[in-house]
């Protein structure tokens, strides 16, 4: 199967307020750090505002809704402060993704078939508001159906199981997952869902899964700001996307 289209990249600046953060200050700046990637040729950012604020801030959504001149994509928990901040400003998609005050990053995927009506009933206000409708969850049958029994027009799938096990050279786990990855990708497709990956994505780990055909967007962050501090921002971007474009031939 031909791949279904261009394969975007959506740059995750989280963690350059992570930093920032760390010191109180405004350097260094998640919007400046958005400009490059746009000019490095990013097809959208993506920035999380958690509960506790540890690393996007109100102000950071504010200003990136200001300038950003390609999509934005709100990661949220399914809570009705994120509905409300959601709304006043109406990104380009919304992505709803679990969220544990004690975790040290995202964990694991939104229990959809849990909270199916609830879900429903959260989401239908903001696909009234024109914001495109994503949901984090595992690669697992009965989530995927569920998100779009609930009327989620994207999918985007947890690919940290995937990658931990590549790094820490489970080579059957890894290959296990990324088989997990690939299959639900094309389940989801079928459904008429559009299908993003993202969550740990480093150089080492993306070509597999930029080659499933029906994946139309990658979403890296970490990987990525950590890299830019050896080579910048840009390079580092760069580099990622001759790595997506190789691998979808
Ligand atoms: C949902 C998700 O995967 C991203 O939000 C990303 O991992 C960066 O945020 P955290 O590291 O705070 O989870
Ligand atoms: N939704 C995943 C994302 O935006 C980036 O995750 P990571 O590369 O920071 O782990």
């Amino acid at each position: 199967m031909k791949p279904l289209g261009p394969l975007r990249l959506g740059v995750n600046i989280d963690h350059v307020a992570t930093v920032r953060n760390a010191r109180g200050g405004d350097t260094p700046d998640p919007l400046r750090a958005a400009r490059i990637a746009q000019e490095a040729g990013c097809d959208g950012i993506t920035a999380h505002l958690r509960e506790d604020r540890r690393h996007i801030s109100d102000a950071d959504i504010e200003g990136l809704m200001e300038v950003l001149t390609v999509p934005l994509n709100f990661e949220m928990a399914a809570t009705e402060e994120m509905q409300k901040i959601a709304l006043r400003h109406r990104p380009h998609a919304v992505c709803i993704v679990p969220e544990k005050r004690e975790e040290r990053t995202t964990e694991g995927g939104l229990e959809v078939a849990r909270e199916e009506n609830r879900l429903a009933h959260f989401i239908a206000p903001l696909r009234d508001a024109g914001c495109r409708v994503s949901i984090f969850i595992a690669a697992d049958k009965r989530q995927i159906e569920a998100a779009h029994r609930i009327g989620a027009q994207v999918i985007e799938l947890h690919s940290g199981a995937y990658c931990d096990a590549h790094h820490e050279g489970r080579i059957e786990d890894r290959d296990r997952e990324l088989e997990a990855l690939r299959e639900m990708s094309g389940f989801a497709h079928g459904l008429g869902l559009e299908v993003h990956v993202g969550h740990g994505l480093t150089y080492e780990t993306v070509q597999p899964v930029a080659a499933f055909p029906e994946v139309m967007e990658l979403n890296i962050g970490h990987f990525l700001i950590g890299e830019a501090i050896f080579r910048g921002l840009q390079p580092a971007i760069a580099e990622m996307r001759r790595l997506m474009e190789d691998a979808r031939g």
